[in-house]
């Protein structure tokens, strides 16, 4: 019988297939002692797991490509090494516990001693403890963790998944994700639209979903239907294999441009962005370059790897965004530990306050990058809360001699002072994650609050109008940057509040466009007003989609 479940829609698309579930995490084996005769054939099982385990990741590493291949390697390195194999070895023999046990406890001694060490090596505990894992389910006959592998594609359905986890789908063979956890700005979320694999989260019922049953998702509306209709699983692979590519820049169907940009965080992404013809980058999060490590970069550094990223835009917009450590992104040298409540702590351009030196040098660094290479190069501050934040950022720009400084709107209180705070910001960008967390008072990695955390929220839209207003008041620009800017039906939305710039995982550039460029700049704003004008989010949603329906239909989104 046909069911459906609702959950949170975060990446868009339609996927049907066989549905295959995350394993449960491994459970520590019991301490079971050994004979003393048993022992050699233990640590002949210890050697033999081992060597299997590090065999099939270094296979899966070298089909995999990017970021997986990197990660699988990383972890094939970690079973190779015989550190852990001989230290379970030798539990084996002196303390007579299973193999399986053994190879637990050597792992914990190893994942502890690299814990002290501190980073960039603690985050190497995290590969130990994975490996342990496989090891064990090998000697034990449980499911190995991590994403299956079960030779044809599936969609994936999960509690929710961690970083590793992402870090290894295969968009070929994951049609969809289902989670029951979650939220919108989650890791998964994230991920899945970059790789443009539809998704749902935060799915009330998704823990009673079954491997080998058959489902159909839709990332645009949210719903999951379970024992869906042949036809409508027919139309939904169908659909599947043809993706859409960018034609030209952005504009709505009357010709008004609304520029498609890229979101980017490393050399890699800049490059891929460039492929995918996004016009320029609208976010550069230089984050990757002081994360992980115990001390600032130095200026030449990061010249050298903000260059990389700039090369990839010659004669294009490329918006930098200073470091915005702190929260969900910590940072040894420049925020505490030990904040209470972190995500209103001192984090983005609030370091600066306690560190304008940091600032100072990545401001010298962005300027000399910008110099030896042909992009344009704009600057803004994460964080922003105030007027005078803004005049003192531009300030310290303008002192490097980067003429076009403005500011991330993420804190309500810069999107209802606009007006003031464009005063000095040449120009802005509505980073709608933090932008929803603060509005809404709602964790933006929590799964629980995933019903609030949407920037269908009709006041966050009130607080994109009023960035827009204010800033039209002086003649500057406000693109977004948030992961809002990724939802083909929200995009007619926001270029009807006022917003002339999206930037996104380049993986949604062209469903943005298409939706766009069939849009009229009329019928963005009604769209808006239509939005606005509803009591929540969810009749938000349903009202401009009901209204765009045939578009988004005929776009399978
Ligand atoms: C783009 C944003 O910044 P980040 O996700 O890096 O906090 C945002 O908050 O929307
Ligand atoms: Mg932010």
């Amino acid at each position: 019988m046909t069911t459906t479940l609702t959950g949170s829609p975060v990446s868009p698309g339609r996927a049907a297939g066989v549905v295959v579930t995350m394993p449960e995490p491994v459970p520590e084996p019991p301490t079971t002692r050994l004979h003393a005769h048993e022992a050699d054939a233990a640590v002949e099982a210890v050697r033999t797991a081992s060597t299997a385990v590090q065999k099939r990741l270094v296979d899966r590493a070298d089909r995999a490509r990017g970021t997986a291949a990197d990660v699988l390697s990383v972890t094939a390195a970690m079973a190779g090494d015989p550190t852990l194999a001989s230290d379970a070895e030798r539990r084996v023999r002196e303390d007579l516990v299973t193999p399986a046990r053994a190879v637990w406890d050597a792992a914990g001694s190893l994942a502890a001693q690299l814990e002290q060490l501190g980073p960039p090596l603690a985050e190497r505990a995290r590969d130990v403890r994975d490996v342990r894992d496989r090891i064990v389910a090998e000697l034990t006959g449980a499911r190995p963790p991590g994403v299956p592998e079960p030779g044809h594609p599936f969609v994936l359905v999960a509690e929710d998944l961690a970083p590793a986890d992402t870090a290894t789908l295969d968009p070929e063979t994951v049609l969809g994700i289902v989670t029951s956890g979650g939220g919108p700005t989650s890791h998964t979320a994230i991920l899945a639209r970059s790789l443009g694999i539809p998704a749902v989260v935060a799915v009330a019922g998704a823990g009673d979903l079954r491997d080998g049953e058959t489902v159909l998702l839709d990332g645009g509306s949210g719903s999951v239907v379970r024992d869906p209709d042949p036809d409508a699983v027919a139309a939904a692979q169908h659909r599947d294999t043809a993706r859409r590519e960018l034609q030209g820049p952005g504009r709505t169907a009357d010709g008004v441009p609304v520029e498609l940009m890229a979101n980017v965080a490393d050399p890699d992404g800049a490059r891929a962005a460039a492929e995918a013809g996004a016009e320029g980058v609208g976010l550069f999060r230089t984050e990757f370059c002081f994360l992980g490590r115990a001390a600032e970069p130095s200026v030449a550094e990061q010249v050298s790897a903000y260059r990389r990223v700039l090369a990839a835009f010659p004669g294009r917009r490329v918006v930098v965004r200073t470091l915005d450590a702190g929260a969900d992104k910590p940072l040894g040298f420049v925020t505490a530990d030990d904040e209470p409540n972190p995500a209103l702590g001192v984090r983005g351009l609030r370091t600066a306050v306690g560190h304008p030196d940091v600032l100072d040098r990545q401001l010298q660094a962005i300027a000399e990058a910008a110099a030896a290479e042909e992009a344009e190069v704009w600057v803004m501050a994460p964080m922003v809360a105030t007027p005078a934040e803004a005049r003192d950022f531009v300030a310290a720009c303008a002192k490097h001699g980067l003429e076009q400084a403005g500011v991330m709107v993420e804190v309500p209180a810069a999107a209802l002072r606009a007006r003031w705070i464009f005063e000095h910001a040449a120009f802005g960008s509505l980073g709608t994650n933090d932008l929803i967390q603060y509005a809404m008072a709602a964790d933006r990695v929590l799964g629980e609050l995933a019903t609030l955390s949407t920037p269908w929220q009709p006041a966050v839209l009130e607080l994109v109008r009023a960035t827009c207003e204010g800033a039209a008041a002086h003649g500057r620009p406000v693109g977004v940057c948030g992961e809002a800017a990724a939802d083909p039906a929200l995009a007619p939305v926001l270029v009807g509040l006022g917003v002339s710039s999206l930037s996104m995982t380049p993986r949604a550039l062209g469903d943005v466009a298409a939706v766009l460029g069939a849009t009229t700049s009329e019928e963005c704003a009604e769209l808006a007003r239509l939005a606005c004008e509803q009591p929540d989010a969810e009749s938000a949603r349903a009202a401009v989609r009901g209204r765009l329906a045939a578009l988004l239909d005929e776009l399978a989104l």
